[in-house]
C-alpha cells in the first residue's frame, strides 16, 4: 500500500495531532516552515478549485487568533500576489505570535479588512480560518451572531482543516458553527469530521497531505490505529476474491436466514437478495410456511424452509429436521416481528455465528442484551439503528450523540461486534472501531437494511467457510459495499431513486466496477 492509501485510513483527534505535530517540531521542523508549507498546498488547492478569471475572484477570509488564523492569512497573502481580490475579517485583537506576524504583513500589503462580517457578503467565496484543532470552548455572542450570519448567504465556503465551530474529536457543534460547502483537512483526517452531526457543516471534505512522516504518526498511533477510516485498498484486502479455482457450493459457505412474517413478507425478499449479492455458496430462507412459494419465486437458487406460524403470521418454531449447527451462519430478524421470541431464543443458544437485525434485536433487548450474551461463544453481529441500539443499551443513552464512543462501549460490553447504521455507518469489536467515510443519504429508504443484513450474512458465512480467522472484516466489507451500491444507484438513479430493491441490483455492478482488476 502507497502513502496516499495508508493515510486515508487514519483518523485523529485533536490530542493525537498536537502529538504527531509536537514530534515534527522536536525533530527540527520550524513552526513558520511548517505553515507556510501547508498554506501552500491549500492555496493552491483554492485556485483549482476557484481559478481566478480576467474579473478578479472576491474572496473573504475570517481568520482567528491562532494558527488555523495563521494558515488563513499565508493563503489570504497568496491569492493577492495572484490577483484574487482579497478581504479579511479579523474579529480579534489578540493573536499567536506567528499569527500575529503574517498579519501585520497583509496589512503592509495593503489587503482590505473589513470591521463587519456583513462586509464580505458581496464575495464570491469564503474561507474559514477561524479556528482548527485548537477549538477549546463554545463560540458565543459576536462572533457566533457572525457565523449565523454568513451561514445564510449560501456562499462557496472553504474551512480550512475543519468547519469551524466543530469539535474536532466529536463533531459536536460548539455553541455554533460554520456551514462549509468545502473542508480541506489538513495533514490526517479529523475523527469529527465522520460523525453524522457534522455532515450538515463539512460540505465536500478531502485530505491534504503534507508529508507527516510515518515514524511520527505511528509513534502516537500504533501499527495498526485503534479507529480506521475505510478504504478500498482495506476492502481489496479482505474481499473473498478471487475465489480458489477448486471449490463446491459447501466450501463457499452456507448462510442460513430466518426473516418475515404475513405482515412484512417483503423483508424476507430483499435480506435474501442481499445475501444473494454476497455470492454466498448455499442460501437457505427460513419463512413462515404461507411466505413459501413467494421466496421461491423470488429466489429459485434458495432452499425455502416453511416454518409452523403463529396466528398473526409469524415463525413460531423451526420444522424438525432442521439442525441450526449445520449452517456456517445464520441472520435472523427482518420481518420476523416480536411474536418470533421462541426462534430467537434458540438462535442464540446455538454455536454458530449470529447475526441479529431489526425485531431480533427487539427481542434481544427484551431478553436482556447482556447478560444473554454474556452465554454466548461464538461470534455475534448486532446491525441496529439508533432506536434499536437505544432499545439495545439504555444504559449508553448518554453516548447517543457520540456515534464512534457508543459503538465502542456497545462492543465491549457485550463482546459482539456491533455495527450501529446511519449516515456514517461505525462498526466495532472488543479492540478496535471502522468508519465508513461515504454513502448516500438516498439509502434511508425502508428496506435498504434488510439488504445490508442479507450481506452481512453471507460474507460472514463464506468467512466462516474458509476459516478467516478474523470475522469482523466480513461485517465491515458488506457497510462498505452497501454504502458504495447506493452510491452508485443514487449517480444513476438520483437519491430519489434508490428503492431496496433497485440497491440489490447495483451490488455487483459496484464491485465490478471497483474491483476489475479482482475480476
Ligand atoms: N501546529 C502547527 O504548526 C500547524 C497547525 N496548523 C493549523 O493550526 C491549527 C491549530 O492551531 P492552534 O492550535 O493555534 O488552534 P486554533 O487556530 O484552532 O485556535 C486556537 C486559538 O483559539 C482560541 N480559542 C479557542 N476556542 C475559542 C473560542 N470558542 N472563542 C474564542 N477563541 C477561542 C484559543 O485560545 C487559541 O488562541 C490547525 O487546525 C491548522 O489549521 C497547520 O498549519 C499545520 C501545522
Ligand atoms: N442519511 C443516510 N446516509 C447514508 N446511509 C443511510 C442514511 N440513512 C440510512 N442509511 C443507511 O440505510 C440503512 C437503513 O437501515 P434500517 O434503518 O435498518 O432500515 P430498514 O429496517 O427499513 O431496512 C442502513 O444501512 C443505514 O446506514
Ligand atoms: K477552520
Amino acid at each position: 500500500m502507497n502513502r496516499h492509501e495508508k493515510i486515508q485510513q487514519i483518523a485523529v483527534t485533536a490530542a493525537q495531532m498536537q502529538e504527531i505535530e509536537g514530534r515534527i517540531f522536536a525533530g527540527g521542523m520550524p513552526v513558520a516552515a511548517l505553515m507556510e508549507k501547508v498554506a501552500g498546498l491549500i492555496y493552491k488547492r483554492v485556485q483549482s478549485l476557484f481559478p481566478n478569471s480576467s474579473v478578479p475572484i472576491k474572496v473573504g477570509f475570517l481568520i482567528g487568533p491562532g494558527h488555523n488564523g495563521g494558515d488563513g492569512l499565508v493563503v489570504a497573502r497568496e491569492l493577492h500576489f495572484r490577483g484574487y481580490q482579497v478581504n479579511i475579517y479579523r474579529p480579534f485583537s489578540k493573536l499567536k505570535d506567528l499569527t500575529a506576524q503574517h498579519d501585520l504583513y497583509a496589512q503592509s500589503l495593503g489587503i482590505c479588512y473589513v470591521e463587519n462580517v456583513a462586509d464580505l457578503q458581496d464575495c464570491d467565496l469564503i474561507i474559514d480560518g477561524l479556528f482548527g484543532f485548537g477549538l477549546e470552548r463554545e463560540i458565543k455572542d459576536n462572533l457566533a451572531e457572525a457565523i449565523n450570519e454568513l451561514n445564510e448567504w449560501s456562499k462557496p465556503v472553504i474551512s480550512i482543516d475543519l468547519p469551524s465551530g466543530l469539535h474536532t474529536d466529536t463533531g459536536e457543534v460548539l455553541g455554533t458553527a460554520i456551514k462549509a460547502t468545502h473542508t480541506l483537512c489538513l495533514g490526517l483526517w479529523k475523527l469529527g469530521l465522520l460523525h453524522d452531526r457534522a455532515l450538515e457543516y463539512v460540505g465536500k471534505a478531502e485530505l491534504i497531505d503534507f508529508d507527516i512522516p510515518w515514524t511520527d504518526i505511528t509513534a502516537i498511533l500504533g501499527e495498526t490505529p485503534q479507529i480506521q477510516r475505510v478504504t478500498t485498498e482495506f476492502i481489496k484486502q479482505h474481499l473473498p476474491l478471487p475465489r480458489p479455482p477448486v471449490t463446491h457450493k459447501y466450501k463457499q459457505g452456507h448462510l442460513l436466514l430466518i426473516c418475515g412474517s404475513r405482515k412484512y413478507a417483503g423483508g424476507a425478499i430483499l435480506t435474501g437478495l442481499g445475501a444473494r449479492g454476497s455470492g454466498v455458496g448455499m442460501l437457505s430462507i427460513a419463512v413462515p410456511e404461507s411466505l413459501k412459494p413467494l421466496l421461491v419465486s423470488h429466489l429459485p437458487e434458495a432452499l425455502i424452509i416453511g416454518c409452523e406460524e403463529t396466528g398473526n403470521g409469524a415463525i413460531s418454531s423451526l420444522p424438525d429436521g432442521v439442525n441450526l449447527g449445520s449452517y456456517d451462519a445464520i441472520a435472523c430478524g427482518p420481518g420476523i416481528t416480536t411474536e418470533a421470541t421462541t426462534i430467537v431464543e434458540e438462535v442464540l443458544a446455538n454455536n454458530k455465528p449470529v447475526i441479529l437485525d431489526a425485531d431480533g434485536l427487539n427481542i434481544l433487548a427484551q431478553m436482556g442484551t447482556i447478560s444473554t450474551l454474556e452465554k454466548r461463544q461464538a461470534t455475534t453481529v448486532l446491525t441496529p439503528h439508533a432506536g434499536e441500539f437505544k432499545r439495545l443499551f439504555p444504559d449508553l443513552e448518554n453516548l447517543q450523540q457520540n456515534r464512534v464512543e457508543a459503538v465502542k462501549k456497545a462492543a465491549e460490553l457485550t463482546g459482539a461486534i456491533v455495527l450501529l447504521k446511519g449516515a456514517r455507518t461505525a462498526i466495532a469489536n472488543t479492540s478496535r472501531i471502522w468508519i465508513i467515510p461515504e454513502s448516500t443519504p438516498a439509502l434511508a429508504r425502508g428496506g435498504s437494511g434488510d439488504v445490508l443484513t442479507g450481506l452481512i450474512g453471507g460474507l460472514l458465512a463464506q468467512g466462516i467457510a474458509a476459516n478467516t480467522n478474523s470475522l469482523v472484516e466480513r461485517v465491515v466489507i458488506a457497510a462498505w459495499w452497501h454504502a458504495q451500491a447506493g452510491i452508485l444507484a443514487a449517480k444513476e438513479r438520483t437519491e430519489l431513486g434508490v428503492d431496496a430493491f433497485t440497491l440489490t441490483q447495483f451490488l455487483n455492478p459496484v464491485l465490478a466496477n471497483h474491483f476489475s482488476s479482482l475480476l
